[in-house]
């Protein structure tokens, strides 16, 4: 049995994550009703607003069903607000707070670099997508009003991470200052990590043209995959006219 890749459709950059999937040759899914994930082997959260993500999927009851999908061990990443999903703790919520899926050990500051007017693009080293064979040794990063992550467990691999002013560190609610507990140096936040077959980004790969992340995110499916019925599903034939008007969306270079 193939099985494609989902993509969480509820709002937010879903649309630019099946484009790319769909520039490696991969079909992607849209996901917006609990039982349509029977139907996918990975999903990817996009990057949107994370509390109007989470009304939407709880609206659809969808965080049951999220839940056993991470707990099952089926690859999930998230970019951005997807990140905010997978994490288990979050800084910076609204009052009340929003439900997150959970699965990473770790804690995320929803809004660490500010509002919307303090977006940036920074290039990022990150050794993981980097080929061996050649090509840009970093990856330009888009950080739309982006969120980092500032602590994590012993079980989290940290992908990339970036320098922020030392004046940006924040302290736990117990006053213990986050990145020295950690061992990360106190000028850098965590801007990429993996955890099991949870990866995420606080920035958006999907709004380039750089396939880097979803090939990266691709192999993690197909191990994932390896010795079970499912693989992922190439996509074939002719574009239909939406697949066409999706490859068709612009492309921040
Ligand atoms: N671009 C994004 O996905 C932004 C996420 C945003 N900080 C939030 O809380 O939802």
């Amino acid at each position: 049995m193939n099985m494609a890749v989902g993509v969480l459709a509820l709002q937010g950059s879903f649309n630019e994550h099946i484009a790319a999937l769909r520039r490696l040759g991969v079909k992607g899914v849209e996901i917006r009703k609990p039982e349509e994930l029977d139907n996918v082997s990975s999903l990817i959260i996009p990057g949107g607003e994370s509390t109007t993500m989470a009304k939407l999927a709880e609206l659809h009851n969808l965080f049951p069903a999220l839940r056993e999908f991470v707990k099952l061990g089926k690859p999930v990443w998230g970019t951005c607000a997807g990140l905010i999903f997978l994490a288990n703790k979050a800084y910076g919520q609204k009052t009340g707070g929003q439900e997150l899926i959970g699965g990473i050990d770790c804690t995320v500051h929803r809004n660490y670099f500010g509002s919307q007017l303090q977006s940036f693009e920074a290039e990022l080293s990150v050794p993981v997508v980097v080929s061996k064979e050649g090509g840009p040794e970093t990856f330009r990063g888009i950080f739309i009003r982006a969120p980092a992550v500032l602590e994590v467990g012993p079980e989290v691999e940290v992908l990339a991470e970036y320098p922020v002013p030392s004046t940006n560190v924040l302290y736990s609610s117990s006053g213990v200052q986050i990145q020295e507990e950690n061992g990360v140096p106190e000028n850098k936040v965590i801007v990429a990590l993996k955890q099991g077959n949870l990866l995420a980004t606080a920035f958006h790969p999907e709004l380039t043209a750089d396939t880097r992340w979803h090939s990266y995110f691709l192999k993690m499916a197909s191990e994932a995959g390896e010795g079970t019925s499912s693989s992922i599903v190439p996509v074939s034939g002719n574009l239909s006219y939406e697949e066409k008007q999706r490859i068709d969306l612009p492309i921040y270079q």
